[in-house]
């Protein structure tokens, strides 16, 4: 192959995988490998700029912006960093930083790469305006009010020395024990665990559900202060001050006088990181003085005063026995690799993912072969390559045509890198997964039934739909082993309190393919009860915003089976919701956008609802309690002491409702 033609693949190839990353928050190949892609394609420009593209993924930052948020105009690009992997390209930095200084003295900032996504924060006298994304590095997301659930962010910051505005970043993680609770009740309900707690980090911030955002205990470290005026000569004299005002920053940096006390630095944390609570994923090394990073300046992607050193992830090579095919819940077919049990990183594995048959393809993987496995932050390791000068001659692993459970030939849409069975009413793994899926937290919360009772009951024959869960009864239950009398009371009365489950979660919970939670609320939001759902043509659903042909067409399809229209029916008659009265909150204005409000006392020019309306139509959040996170205390005639004495003593601004009104222009 020519370099030109090389050049073009790798950008392909780069593409492809940030675009799964950024987007989708998912890593189709480990870290390691993808910065080794990268850096073939610098090394190959730099040989041959006639060939460099100014399109190319080396130019510019990786992610993007999303249509679910309002995007803001960073007033400093969100770079990303350059990286290193071994000490010679470290040199070889301290060498170009040498370079650049002339000569000059300086020192260097150590600190933990976090791994998670980068935030930045900015404030105005001293209160928290807008936290944002890095997005495209130009332009990111506006995120503020899922922000503001971090509770070590300051919302309210004092300082003599800042400025009147100002800028914060720092990396937005997932702490291990969120992460490990999150897929703790995951499992147990049957649902997909997260995959790692960065790419958690990355999807939940872009939530568009603050609440669940604030009960997943997402957290921030910060490691930088930008400003048109800056108070600092150093960075580390800035991470000083904003420690002292209130922002969390890791204990865990240190200066460095030389590039030799910042390998000792990097050595001593390549075991003892791993007793953090949150992923690392290497040390950021930064030129401490202001006035000389200034000097160094930056590259189109990354400052030359910085440089991120990972630590390789660790690597295991194994036997690959042979390959299974597990069918989920809506059918997608997934392979999955039985290993020779091998221990990596503290755990002995024996199965990876293979994701799909395109993945396949890829490794060309052949019975016997030995196999790369590779575990970053993830809980499932993945194969990420084949020894093949070790290859004897094993036979190659063929995806199936059929479906392993059921035998159904498997079909692959147009575009989709999947394969699924379409038996979904026979299929026996995709029942027991519908079935799971519809006693699940977010659906109909079903509590006391759980995923070994379904396969239990699925065997026996007594609950083959979501449907048969309505006509258990005691008697049912009878001459199974391992449930007392209070067990089954238990687990009829949760089944009998799923009937005042609203009806959007009805209908997240009838696992309708591609219709999750928010589609359902849209739907729901739209059509208001089944009937008139199943009365809509593809038109009125593609009408809906967020609605395009995919998931309409496959609404429509799946009313269109007469097994879903039986279960409907059954449901129905059992007492389940399937109508829901719920309006759309028109914005009048966004002047309080982001704004918390507790109201306390008696008004003239409304009363406490309209108040409350009020603050909610322009775009605020009514709260019920005083917290240092509070933005307004309205007082009205007679408010209680109490209430005034704790915003007094928290320093929350007590408004009028003259000046409330105010707000509002
Ligand atoms: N596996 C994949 O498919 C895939 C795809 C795309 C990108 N990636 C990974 O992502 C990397 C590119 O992402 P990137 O551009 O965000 O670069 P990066 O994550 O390597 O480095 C920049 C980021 O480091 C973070 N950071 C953490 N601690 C920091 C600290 N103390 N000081 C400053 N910054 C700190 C910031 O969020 C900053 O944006 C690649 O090198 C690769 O490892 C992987
Ligand atoms: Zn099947």
């Amino acid at each position: 192959m020519d370099i030109n033609q090389r050049m073009n693949e790798l950008i392909e190839k780069i593409n492809l995988y940030n675009e799964a990353y950024y987007q989708q928050n998912e890593s189709i190949i480990s870290d390691q490998a993808f910065d080794l892609l990268l850096a073939e394609l610098i090394k190959l420009e730099q040989e041959n700029p006639l060939f460099a593209r100014s399109d190319s993924p080396t130019q510019k930052v990786g992610g993007t912006i999303t249509k679910e948020f309002k995007s803001v105009t960073h007033q400093f690009p969100m770079l990303s960093l350059g990286n290193t992997y071994n000490e010679t390209d470290l040199r070889d930095f301290d060498e170009r930083v040498k370079k650049g200084l002339e000569g000059e003295d300086f020192e260097y900032v150590c600190e933990l790469k976090f791994d998670g996504v980068a935030l930045s924060f900015w404030y105005t006298n001293g209160v928290l305006q807008k936290g944002v994304t890095r997005g495209d590095g130009t332009r990111g997301d506006d995120i503020t009010a899922n922000v503001k659930t971090i509770k070590s962010l300051p919302i309210r910051v004092s300082s003599t020395i800042l400025p009147s505005t100002y800028e914060i970043r720092g990396e937005g993680y997932m702490p291990i024990t969120s992460f490990d609770r999150i897929n703790a009740e995951k499992i147990a309900k049957g649902d997909q665990p997260l995959a790692n707690p960065r790419n958690a980090a990355s999807g939940t911030f872009k939530m568009q559900d603050s609440a669940e955002v604030a009960r997943r205990e997402m957290e921030c470290f910060i490691y930088s202060y930008l400003g048109n005026e800056n108070p600092f000569n150093s960075h580390s004299e800035a991470l000083e001050h904003l420690k002292s005002v209130g922002f969390s920053i890791s204990p865990t940096y240190r200066v460095c006088a030389s590039i030799d006390e910042v390998l000792t630095y990097i050595e001593d944390w390549t075991e003892k990181r791993n007793d953090l609570p949150l992923n690392t994923d290497g040390i950021v090394i930064k030129v401490n003085d202001f006035g000389q990073q200034e000097r160094l300046g930056f590259t189109a992607k990354s400052p030359r005063w910085a440089i991120a050193f990972k630590y390789p992830s660790e690597i295991a090579q194994t036997r690959i026995n042979s390959v299974s095919y597990q069918v989920g819940r809506t059918g997608n077919v997934t392979p999955v690799a039985n290993l020779e049990p091998v221990y990596l990183a503290g755990t002995v594995i024996k199965r990876a993912s293979i994701h799909n048959a395109n993945e396949m393809e890829r490794l060309d993987l052949r019975e016997g072969d030995t196999v790369f496995i590779e575990k970053g932050g993830e809980i499932i390791p993945k194969i990420t390559g084949v020894d093949t000068s070790a290859r004897k001659e094993g036979n190659a692993f063929v995806f199936p045509h059929a479906c392993p459970s059921c035998s159904t030939e498997l079909v692959r849409l147009e575009g989709e890198a999947n394969h699924y069975c379409p038996n979904d009413t026979g299929c026996p793994p995709q029942i027991k997964g519908k079935i799971e899926h519809f006693i699940a937290r977010k659906a109909l919360n079903i509590e006391n039934l759980g995923t070994e009772t379904v396969d239990l009951l699925f065997e026996k024959g007594i609950v083959q739909n979501v449907a048969d869960l309505y006509d258990l009864n005691a008697d049912k239950f009878i001459g199974l082993e391992g449930f007392q009398s209070k067990s089954i009371q238990n687990i009829l009365s949760s089944i009998e309190k799923s009937k005042q489950i609203p009806f959007r979660q009805v209908l997240f919970g009838l696992g309708i393919r591609h219709v999750g939670a928010t589609i359902a609320e849209k739907l729901v939001l739209h059509f208001h009860s089944l009937e008139n759902l199943m009365q809509a043509s593809l038109e009125d659903l593609i009408a809906v915003p967020e609605i395009g042909d995919r998931i309409a067409l496959s609404v429509l399809e799946y009313f269109a089976a007469s097994e879903n229209k039986d279960i409907i029916e059954r449901l129905k008659r059992a007492g389940v919701q399937f109508s829901e009265e719920i309006s759309e909150i028109v914005l009048e204005t966004t002047a309080l956008d982001g704004k918390t409000f507790v109201i306390s006392g008696v008004f003239s020019h409304f009363d406490r609802d309209g108040l409350k309306a009020k603050i909610i139509a322009n775009g605020g959040k009514v709260v019920s309690s005083i917290s240092a996170k509070l933005d307004y205390l309205v007082a009205g005639e007679n408010m209680g002491p109490a209430k005034l004495e704790k915003a007094n003593s928290l320093s929350i601004p007590i408004i009028s409702e003259d000046e409330f009104i105010a707000l509002l222009s």
